[in-house]
């Protein structure tokens, strides 16, 4: 296979918030997008003050200038898929349903986050996870909770087994779920993809370098759907990617939990890096 890409330019639409420290939130998304080979768009919601030790301040962006910023890159660029992170407001989230209903057949990758690697909390206020449930879910094609995430998206606060919390998801309208580190032992996602479940495994790593990495796998996810890939490869794919970035992290940056590392990876690489 070459490694230059033909046909018409993949694009791909972040919407979410600055993370200062450069690991995770829109600059990880469009660091993953770049990794994939897709041309990367945003659109700011909020703005983090953080690093790898943790978040210090947030502010969210008027939903007006939310939307000037959506319809500026829908109206001229255009998108072959999305990503959403960061949902901080119930408004925010109803502005995103009623721009998002209008994109035809683009996948829609969602990302519910709620709490970051550090242990700080991003959004995640009951009337927005409500927005979520009722007005982003029926709209998305993958979500990508962890557990935690996932037990707050389904009220099933009790719920430990990935598969319930991934039907629960999908009967809340997704098309599919991937429960993200969904298993004990070892590290793996779990997806459901509307009939089967996949157990997606791999190797625990301990490098400490795990700050972004939950962006950079749904944002792989989103670069790999819009360029086509199966939703299962898709998953795994960027799970071993996510993976090896993990194992390979920016163990120099920062003295909290170091950033992930991603290699190129994808269709227009010359094959896994891995
Ligand atoms: N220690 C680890 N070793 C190998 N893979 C890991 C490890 N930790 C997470 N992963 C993988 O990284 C990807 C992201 O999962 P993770 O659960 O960290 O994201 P997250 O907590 O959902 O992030 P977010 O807060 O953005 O939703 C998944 O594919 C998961 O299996
Ligand atoms: C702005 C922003 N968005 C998302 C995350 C999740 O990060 P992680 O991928 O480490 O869970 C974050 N820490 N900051």
């Amino acid at each position: 296979m070459s490694g230059t890409p033909t046909g018409p330019r993949v694009r791909c639409l972040t919407i979410g918030s600055s993370d200062s420290g450069g690991g995770a939130g829109i600059q990880g998304d469009l660091k993953a997008f770049a990794r994939a080979g897709v041309y990367g768009s945003s659109a700011l919601v909020g703005v983090t003050a953080q690093n790898t030790t943790g978040v210090t301040a947030t502010a969210s962006i008027d939903t007006d200038m939310v939307g000037h910023q959506l319809r500026a890159v829908l109206e001229d660029i255009g998108t072959d898929a999305v990503k959403i992170g960061t949902t901080w407001s119930a408004e925010l989230v109803w502005l995103l349903v009623d721009r998002l209903v209008w994109l035809d057949e683009v996948p829609v990758v969602l990302d519910p986050v709620m709490i970051s690697a550090a242990g700080s909390a991003l959004g995640g206020e009951e009337d927005a996870v409500t927005a979520v449930r009722e007005g982003l879910l029926p709209l998305t094609w993958v979500a990508t909770p962890n557990p935690a995430e996932a037990r707050r998206l389904t009220r099933l606060e009790e719920e430990s087994d990935p598969r319930k919390l991934a039907e629960a998801i999908v009967e809340l309208g997704a098309r599919a779920a991937i429960i993200t580190d969904a298993f004990p032992t070892g590290a793996g996602d779990l997806l459901f993809d509307g009939e089967r479940h996949h157990e997606i495994t791999g190797p625990r790593r301990v490098s400490g370098c795990d700050h972004g990495a939950g962006c950079a796998h749904s944002a792989l996810i989103t670069a790999f759907l819009a360029q086509g890939m199966p939703l299962t490869r898709a998953a795994r794919t960027a799970h071993a990617a996510v993976s090896l970035a993990i194992e390979r992290g920016a163990a120099d940056i920062g003295a909290g939990r170091h950033p992930v590392e991603l290699h190129p990876v994808g269709p227009t690489t010359e094959g896994p890096p891995w």
